[in-house]
């Protein structure tokens, strides 16, 4: 008989912990995993991919207006949220019975309830039962943070906010992170009034300094108010149950929603880590080695729970590394050099390698190539928007050590070109590199 009843038990079956369970279960493991809401965790049920669904059924609007200027007549167009908000959910639903079949085909047995750790080799469910695994690994993501606000209550997270009965007339988002930026974006183009409060002056702190002063006087031209050094300190619930905003200085803001998005916490409040001598780092993270092993032999952690970077192509890339380590005997850790992210804001920002400000802090010697350009499909738009971009190179090498984009499709074209900045690709071979032409993405090989 088996000393434990699984060789591996993974707590959370979302970006890191499906991956790592395939990945174990393909290697020979006995997998079992606990989910205890949806299979597919933040990002596929309420995160990028629904998202990602809601940015591109906001396009539309834009879309729609420009056609005319290209000779079409659209006559009568309106929107409708729930056939939006439906079609999202029912595409959400797809993934999740995709992911659910990925682990049934891969014979990782699911357990539908939370777990939390027992002692080093035992997780509890929440029936009561307890299992062994020679192995735990703990893929529980993180949770939206809500600060102390008098009224939190009538305000929602990224969590409610794709469930919305109707589309609010007036919404007021916290924060200037990514899915402030993303969700002030998808409101002003469905046609919300939008007033995102800040309680810095900074918008999307992290990226290149250029985009960011590029993005905001786009986002406010589209009709986004910004409200800069106001935290909000309460919101009051009206008699006609509409909200008032109090932030900071200067006059209360009227909404219907108020979307808070001041950042995501790993979730792990009475995860029972101290039975395995685990002790939680200052925010809540589970400290880790290279290898995501925790201060327990027996227990990993990977993803949004460890609080390295908070994105899923680390979670699963995480996960998988985690499972060829310990169950495919090729050990491997995850490099967090060059990684590519993107805010989907409208127009969307995408970046690789380090900021002009990095480099020019950690390198010494930077040369810095820019595109101001206007791309050509907003030529006949009535809004002139400019797209923007940044090559960092490192002058002692003639590497490009970053990569800063803002303007259509930035995101879709910058993930090739982070292959040269992870290559170390030069200046002198982006030169080289002849043009595809008309194109934006043009502008990488023809900066001078
Ligand atoms: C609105 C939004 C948009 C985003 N957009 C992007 C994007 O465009 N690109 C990008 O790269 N990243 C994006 N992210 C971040 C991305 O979703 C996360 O980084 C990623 O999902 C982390 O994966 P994970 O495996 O660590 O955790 P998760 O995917 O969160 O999975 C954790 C799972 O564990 C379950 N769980 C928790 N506790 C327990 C327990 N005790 N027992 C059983 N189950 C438990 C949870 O229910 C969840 O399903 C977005 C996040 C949000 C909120
Ligand atoms: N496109 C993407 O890849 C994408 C999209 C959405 C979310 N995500 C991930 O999810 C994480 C969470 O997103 P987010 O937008 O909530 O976080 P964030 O860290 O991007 O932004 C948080 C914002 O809230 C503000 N803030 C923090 N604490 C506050 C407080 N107490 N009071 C007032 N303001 C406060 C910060 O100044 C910042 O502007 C991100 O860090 C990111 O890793 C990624």
């Amino acid at each position: 008989m088996a000393e434990f009843d699984y060789d591996l038990f993974v707590i959370g079956a979302g970006s890191g912990g499906v991956r790592a369970s395939r990945i174990a279960a393909s290697h020979g493991a006995r997998v079992a995993v606990a989910e205890e809401f949806r299979v597919g965790g933040t990002c596929v049920i309420r995160g990028c991919v629904p998202k990602k669904l809601l940015v591109y059924g906001s396009h539309f609007a834009h879309s729609l207006h420009d056609a005319a200027q290209y000779g079409w007549t659209i006559e009568g167009a309106t929107f409708d949220w729930a056939t939006l908000r439906d079609f999202v959910a029912s595409d959400v639903d797809r993934l999740e019975r995709a992911y659910t079949s990925t682990l049934n085909t891969n014979n990782v047995e699911h357990f539908a309830e939370r777990a939390v750790v027992a002692g080093p080799n035992t997780v509890r469910l929440a029936s009561g039962r307890e299992i062994s695994a020679k192995f735990i690994l703990i893929a529980v993501g993180a949770w939206p943070v809500m600060p102390e606000i008098v009224g939190a209550e009538h305000c929602i997270t990224s969590n409610e906010v794709f469930h919305l009965p109707e589309l609010p007339r007036r919404v007021v988002i916290q924060g200037a992170g990514y899915i402030a930026m993303e969700f002030a974006g998808i409101f002003n183009a469905l046609g919300s009034d939008v007033t995102v409060v800040n309680r810095s002056d900074v918008i999307l702190r992290g990226y290149d300094h250029d985009l960011t002063a590029r993005l905001q006087p786009i986002m406010e031209a589209r009709g986004v108010k910004f409200g800069f050094n106001r935290p909000i300190r309460e919101v009051q619930k009206l008699a006609d149950g509409s909200l008032l905003v109090h932030a900071g200085e200067g006059d209360p803001i009227p909404a219907d929603v108020v979307l808070v998005a001041t950042g995501r916490r790993p979730k792990t409040d009475g995860l029972g880590l101290e039975n395995a001598g685990i002790t939680l780092g200052k925010g809540g993270e589970i400290p880790v080695d290279a290898f995501s092993k925790t201060a327990c032999d027996s227990i990993y952690a990977v993803g949004d729970v460890t609080d390295r970077v908070q994105l899923t192509p680390i979670a699963i890339r995480e996960g998988h590394a985690f499972a060829d380590t310990v169950f495919g005997g090729k050990p491997r850790s995850t490099h967090y050099d060059a990684i590519p992210s993107a805010v989907f804001s409208q127009p969307p920002i995408a970046s690789v390698g380090l900021t002009e400000a990095d480099a020019r802090a950690q390198l010494g010697e930077v040369r810095v190539y820019t595109s101001d350009f206007r791309p050509m499909q907003n030529m006949f738009a009535t809004q002139a928007e400019r797209g923007f971009y940044k090559l960092v190179v490192d002058a002692g090498t003639d590497k490009v050590v970053g990569i800063h984009m803002i303007g259509p499709d930035a995101p879709e074209i910058l993930q090739a070109a982070a292959i040269a900045v992870k290559a170390g690709l030069t200046k002198a071979q982006f030169d080289d590199t002849i043009a595809l032409h008309p194109s934006m993405a043009e502008e990488l090989v023809l900066m001078r």
